[in-house]
């Protein structure tokens, strides 16, 4: 079944439980600030896993130390859906193992 795009009421409840996450616009957003490079690329290859699993896929910005991560469900025309936050969690679950900020 496709995903509905959330309401703004829904998406700010949901980043109630997402810290660090913000939703400027259409996107769900979070850049982490990692020890270092090897660290941040690492991170990047777990996180490309879990987007295999789930067939949903996040804009990824790799900097030195930084990964700065963007998602949004283009099949409903680029609007923020429970994909977006069903992958957004996962991606905490990774990075809190990786003690990021
Ligand atoms: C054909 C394939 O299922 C789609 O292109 C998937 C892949 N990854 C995706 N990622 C994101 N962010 N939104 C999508 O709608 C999406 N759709």
């Amino acid at each position: 079944m496709a995903p509905e795009p959330l309401s703004r009421q829904e998406i700010d409840n949901a980043l109630a439980e997402l810290p660090g996450w913000s939703a400027p616009g259409d996107r769900l957003e979070r850049t982490y600030t990692f020890e270092g490079h090897l660290s941040a690329a690492a991170t990047v290859a777990q996180i490309a896993r879990v987007q295999e699993t789930l067939n949903h896929h996040a804009d990824l910005t790799l900097s030195y130390n930084k990964l700065k991560v963007s998602v949004n469900t283009h099949s409903v025309g680029g609007k923020i859906t429970e994909l977006d936050l069903e992958l957004a969690h996962r991606i905490e679950q990774i990075c809190v193992e990786h003690h990021v900020s």
